[in-house]
């Protein structure tokens, strides 16, 4: 195979992940949204965590939720748990990597919060904290993983959602990942300020 080849290759790749995933996952990615809405509307806010790619999917999200998406609209309220260095940085530092996330929620999230936490394989351990702190605090999770879920699936209460991604593949599910991030910010926006097409 040629390096056009490959190229070409990768992008049937993708493509088919996201065919495959249309099969199962709307359903699960209405019911996420539907919590999320739920959240906002009760003026509470979604905070969002991942590693790597995954913690520049977190802030994707929660700048589209601060900022814009496809819309004029009011600034909607997320907190990405992955861009404050000086705090990364000192818990990972005088406590460790596995509590980055999980103490920046202990002390910023509320019941009635949501947290969307990231992860590919369903096993960081950062994240896996993460959700049972946002359990502790009485929030709400969504999941989006991959994989077989992971450690992070069977951690998840009835009320949460699983949105996982039924590839092996930790870019394909990333590609996923971003695709049902994008979806979602669509569904708050249709929800919370009406359809415009
Ligand atoms: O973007 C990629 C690979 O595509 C990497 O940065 C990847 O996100 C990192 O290896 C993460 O640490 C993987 O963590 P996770 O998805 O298993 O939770
Ligand atoms: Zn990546």
């Amino acid at each position: 195979m040629n390096s056009i080849e490959r190229i070409i290759h990768l992008f049937e790749e993708s493509i088919k992940a996201k065919q495959v995933s249309a099969q199962s996952l709307p359903p699960l990615i209405e019911a996420a949204g539907q919590l999320m809405v739920h959240a906002l509307l009760s003026d509470h806010k979604i905070l969002s965590c991942g590693n790597g790619g995954s913690a520049g999917d977190a802030q994707h999200f929660s700048s589209e939720l601060l900022n814009r998406f496809e819309r004029e609209r009011p600034s909607l309220p997320a907190i990405a748990l992955t861009t404050d260095t000086s705090t990364l940085t000192s818990i990972a530092n005088d406590y460790s990597y596995n509590e980055v996330f999980s103490k920046q929620i202990r002390a910023l999230g509320s019941e009635g919060d949501v947290l969307l936490a990231i992860s590919t394989s369903g096993n960081s351990a950062n994240v896996i904290q993460a959700i049972q702190a946002a359990h502790d605090r009485g929030m709400r999770v969504i999941a989006l993983t991959g994989k077989d879920g992971g450690n992070m699936a069977s951690l998840l209460q009835a009320e949460d959602v699983e949105i996982r991604v039924p590839m092996t593949s930790t870019a394909r599910i990333q590609e996923v990942h971003l695709l049902t991030i994008h979806t979602l910010c669509d569904y708050i926006d249709r929800e919370i300020f009406g359809p415009i097409d």
